[in-house]
């Protein structure tokens, strides 16, 4: 009834357009109500005998529908319905926007589709193609909404049902199915050592504890610390000293119990007092040692830090016999051979207790040096771990460890030194007294990527940390870290040509100094360095591998003595370096990775102190670098914006320099190719 209610509508052509609009409207509304009681009634037959029937039905208005559609033609009416539907379909009206009335489906939404109908056992095909274009539109919208919304809503499960139906079917297997399946995302799993470490405060003031709260530290050497100044220990040292001492406790021939002790690990923020919480320990663990032997090994990344961490050694073996040597290249190979061991009575003699060391100058004694033993190594001490493991192609940890265990493989020798690699416990691993070789890890940005820690061969790790590791978390770039307490950090927009303004303009109108400066090449460290020695007024220096060990050594101690306000530096200054009294870092050129601007801004705001880091910016780099630093735990960088009033006066001499500037570097140029 309702069909020829259609034909009437359509034929009524002559009325005035204002009504065509409704009238389609409720055309299509009705057909789409038409359509729906034919899909519901449809769906609930369960007999064949009523889907005959339906087929029948159907049938018969298939035939009055082509009819109709006949005499229309036959009218020369086909036009005016074509432009009646391209008006329906047009139309901005609720109706409309529910539904996609593109005829074409997409492959997936048709097969959908198909499953669909063959699941409720309708033949409507043969139906379809013979509708007119109108009713064309309107099932589509209704099927193109019920299609989107199988898409979205068919369940993993219900799509595998169908897929298993369709097989039932055609009695073929479906290759390469066109079901959604739910992907599950892979949630990373830590190993427990690495999610629920031992927590660290964070806090370093309000954390201090007393020397005298932590009586494993033997008398003498809680004197040395109040000697220099130290009445308090920081969070780090109280935590990590005793726990080391605890696995020397039985003697540093055997952990406890009989049981090799476990490596430990140590996660806490730039200048929080890492240095002393291996030192102290370590130093006491050695103090009664009897006979000289490479027993400690301390490896780290550049020969500042080997430098830096030697003179804390130093300082508190004194008096207790124990000699630490340093092989990180700053002597020859000679030099340094002859320091580590020397010949009595045609034997070699250790000349070294402990041993800082790059992994370079490391290996080549490992290789060339014959009287270089580390056969009574007790504990191998990674510095700046996370940089190490990088550094791991150079295989220096392989390298030691077949140093450790060069005699193994000698089953003639019966020694109470005698050591085998870590491997699973058994009874007979147990009983012979084994000499255990202890892994300590120390950073400020370690990582928890197991498969990188995997490289360290760690045995029974313990870790110390003041991060806790997120849930959900599964990349390395959404690692979060802790930053110093004290340190305030900044963010400075500006262009690339205002760049060397706006560091003349924190020294000389700001009045900030000493400032460490970090560029991203040695090349622009020097640039930077000839341009602003050239403009004059600030007394800069340049550090980089440009300088020689000795310029570099000197130049450290100039800026720490503040003889230097402006210290124009790679990252070889980076990491781990100690300058006491820089009150502000400026990442001139903005760090790429997030260790890198955590370890350069941690050169300032040390030991508790406070302290500001601003990074120079250009607008294409903002974005992506807030969204980094707070991604890795920044409690905040604020926007400093230098007004660009403020750089005028120096604009003209700043011009004049630039001049002089290409002057000097092409001269500078001439003299390497002579
Ligand atoms: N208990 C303490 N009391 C006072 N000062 C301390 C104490 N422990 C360490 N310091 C000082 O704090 C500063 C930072 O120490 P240290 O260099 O060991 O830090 P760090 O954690 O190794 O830093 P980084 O990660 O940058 O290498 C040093 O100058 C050190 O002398």
């Amino acid at each position: 009834m309702s069909l020829f209610l259609i034909n009437r509508y359509l034929g009524d052509e002559e009325e005035d357009d204002s009504n065509t609009n409704s009238r389609a409207k409720v055309l299509l509304a009705a057909l789409q109500k038409k359509v729906k009681e034919q899909q519901s009634l449809a769906s609930q037959s369960d007999h064949q005998s009523k889907t005959t029937q339906q087929t029948d039905r159907d049938t018969s208005v298939k035939k009055k529908r082509k009819n109709k559609v006949d005499n229309l033609e036959e009218k020369g009416q086909a036009k005016r319905r074509k432009d009646q539907v391209n008006q329906v379909m047009s139309l901005p009206n609720a109706e409309h926007s529910e539904g996609d009335f593109t005829p074409k489906l997409p492959d997936t939404k048709r097969k959908v589709k198909r499953t669909e109908k063959e699941k409720a056992g309708i033949k409507q095909t043969s139906v379809s193609t013979k509708k007119t274009n109108l009713q064309e539109a309107a099932e589509n919208t209704e099927q193109t909404e019920q299609n989107v919304t199988a898409v979205k809503e068919i369940p993993c499960d219900q799509a595998e049902q169908d897929t298993e139906k369709n097989n039932l079917h055609t009695g073929f297997t479906i290759l390469g199915g066109f079901e959604r399946k739910i992907i599950q995302k892979v949630q990373r799993v830590l190993p427990q050592w690495l999610a629920e470490p031992d927590v660290i405060q964070r806090n370093i003031t309000s954390n201090l504890v007393p020397i005298s709260d932590v009586p494993a530290i033997c008398t003498k050497l809680q004197h040395k610390l109040e000697s220099n100044g130290i009445h308090h220990l920081f969070p780090v040292q109280a935590e990590v000293i005793p726990a080391i001492l605890e696995s020397v406790s039985h003697g540093i021939l055997m952990g406890r119990g009989g049981y090799k002790p476990r490596d430990i690990c140590v996660s806490a923020p730039t200048g929080s007092g890492k240095t002393l919480a291996f030192v102290i320990p370590v130093v006491q663990a050695l103090m009664e040692r009897v006979v000289c032997n490479v027993r400690v090994l301390v490896v780290l990344p550049t020969k500042e830090l080997a430098q830096q961490v030697c003179k804390v050694f130093s300082l508190y073996a004194e008096g207790t016999g124990l000699k630490v040597v340093m092989v990180a290249g700053q002597k020859s190979f000679a030099a340094e051979r002859a320091s580590l061991s020397e010949k009595r009575n045609g034997m070699s003699h250790s000349l070294a207790d402990i041993v800082v060391a790059t992994p370079g100058r490391l290996v080549d004694h490992i290789n060339k040096n014959d009287d270089f033993s580390l056969e009574h190594l007790r504990f191998l001490i990674i510095d700046e771990a996370d940089r190490m493991i990088d550094s791991m192609h150079q295989s220096w940890l392989s390298q030691v460890t077949k140093a450790v265990y060069a005699h193994c493989s000698d089953s003639g020798r019966v020694s109470i030194f005698k050591r085998t690699e870590p491997a699973h416990i058994t009874a007979s691993s147990l009983s012979p007294p084994q000499m255990p070789l202890q892994k300590l890890l120390f950073s400020a940005t370690l990582t928890q990527n197991p498969e990188k820690l995997q490289q360290l061969g760690l045995d029974q790790p313990r870790l110390f940390s003041s991060v806790h590791s997120l849930p959900n978390t599964n990349s390395e770039s959404q690692e979060r870290f802790n930053f110093p307490q004290g340190l305030t950090e900044f963010y400075v927009p500006c262009t690339l040509s205002k760049k060397p303004l706006h560091i003349l303009h924190f020294i000389l109108r700001l009045q900030i100094s000493p400032i460490l400066c970090f560029t991203n090449s040695r090349e622009a460290a020097h640039r930077l360095f000839l341009l602003v020695q050239l403009f004059g007024s600030v007394q800069a220096a340049e550090f980089s591998s440009r300088l020689s060990p000795n310029e570099r050594k000197k130049t450290l101690k100039e800026f720490e003595q503040g003889k230097i306000q402006l210290l124009i530096s790679t990252d070889a200054a980076a990491r781990g370096i100690d300058i006491n009294g820089v009150k502000c870092v400026v990442n001139y050129d903005a760090p790429q990775y997030i260790r890198t601007y955590i370890h350069r801004v941690g050169r300032t705001a040390r030991a508790g102190k406070a302290g500001m880091a601003f990074t120079f910016l250009l607008g294409v780099q903002e974005k992506n670098f807030l969204q980094m630093v707070q991604d890795a735990g920044s409690p905040g960088i604020q926007r400093q914006l230098v007004q660009p009033g403020n750089l005028k006066s120096m604009e003209t001499r700043y011009q004049q320099t630039l001049l002089e500037l290409g002057n000097t570097i092409k001269s500078e140029k001439a003299k390497k190719r002579i």
